[in-house]
């Protein structure tokens, strides 16, 4: 008699939307609409700025921050580029004071020292971990951000990394790692022109794609490890069961064909699509 196959694992699904880059709703004042966990809640967002150029949409992520963290010349960056940002006509010393990060965290190698001063005055945490040369400044930014009792044992946390993306190789990889480093805590790296996020393979994916802002290209890209098994729905190029690597077939250049992708893996798979300008 012939035994039954082994059936696939059952995974629960993880729901992730983009919506907290969506303009904000005329009557709304709530948090981050649908930032990774159950599309129809909304989630507590934490915000990490690094030491690149701000994102054009730097200001909105920040009014819908809980908790807004600097790594080191990050500081430097909210400093310069924020007062740039905003309306016209705005005191840039105004502005400054009105974006005040709560935490700096970093080697501090790079936050120049009357920025540091700065929001010491106001108040901001300084957390000097240069004794520390092994850990990146975003991990340890990251670190901070799960022990922090205000925003770490809210259900529905996500950080958003801003700078992570299109700078030096070094750190790009380094921010990348940081997703594997921890894959239960939602962490979205964003730039300019795209956002990249993990998707760990103990749940089934689903995806919502808003495409008034997102879209259409995207990835699909199993960087710390090789699958055997990977399944899509919702993209030209599907996957059927198939293997990736790196080394073998990586998803790249892939197009969102509908509103929900998913995506079912047996190893952690970075998901990435295009932001629209
Ligand atoms: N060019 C870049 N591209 C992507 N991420 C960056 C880049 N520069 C900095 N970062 C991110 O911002 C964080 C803080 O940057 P900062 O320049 O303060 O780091 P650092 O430790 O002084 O870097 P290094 O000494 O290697 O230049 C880094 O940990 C990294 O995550
Ligand atoms: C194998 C190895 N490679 C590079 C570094 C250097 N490094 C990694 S993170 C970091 C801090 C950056 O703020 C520094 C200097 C190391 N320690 N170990």
């Amino acid at each position: 008699m012939a035994l039954d196959p082994t059936p696939p694992p059952q995974r629960p699904t993880m729901c992730h939307s983009s919506a907290f880059l969506l303009p904000p709703h005329p009557s709304s004042s709530s948090p981050a609409p649908g930032c990774g966990g159950p599309a129809s809640t909304s989630a507590t967002v934490a915000l990490v700025v690094l030491n690149q150029p701000l994102p054009r949409f730097a200001p909105l992520l920040w009014s819908r921050a809980a908790l807004r963290v600097c790594a080191d010349g990050g500081a430097n960056r909210v400093f310069d580029g924020m007062p740039g940002l905003l309306p016209g006509g705005q005191d840039p010393d105004e502005v400054r004071a009105r974006y005040k990060p709560d935490v700096i965290k970093g080697d501090m190698d790079s936050v120049r020292p009357e920025v540091k001063e700065y929001y010491s005055n106001l108040g901001t945490k300084i957390v000097d971990e240069s004794h520390d040369q092994d850990t990146t400044d975003l991990h340890k930014c990251i670190d901070f951000i799960a022990k922090d009792s205000s925003v770490a044992d809210k259900p529905n946390l996500c950080i958003l990394v801003l700078g992570a993306l299109g700078g030096r190789f070094d750190h790009e990889m380094g921010n990348i790692n940081v997703l594997h480093l921890f894959p239960n805590i939602n962490i979205i790296l964003l730039s300019d022109d795209c956002l990249i996020f993990l998707l760990p393979r103990t749940h089934t994916h689903m995806i919502h794609i808003e495409r008034s802002i997102e879209g259409p290209h995207c990835g699909l890209i199993p960087i710390g490890m090789p699958s055997t098994s990977t399944t899509t729905t919702g993209l030209r190029w599907n996957l059927d069961n198939t293997s990736m690597s790196y080394g073998g077939l990586v998803s790249t250049s892939n197009i969102v064909e509908e509103d929900k992708v998913t995506v079912t893996s047996d190893s952690d798979l970075i998901w990435t699509i295009s932001l629209q300008n």
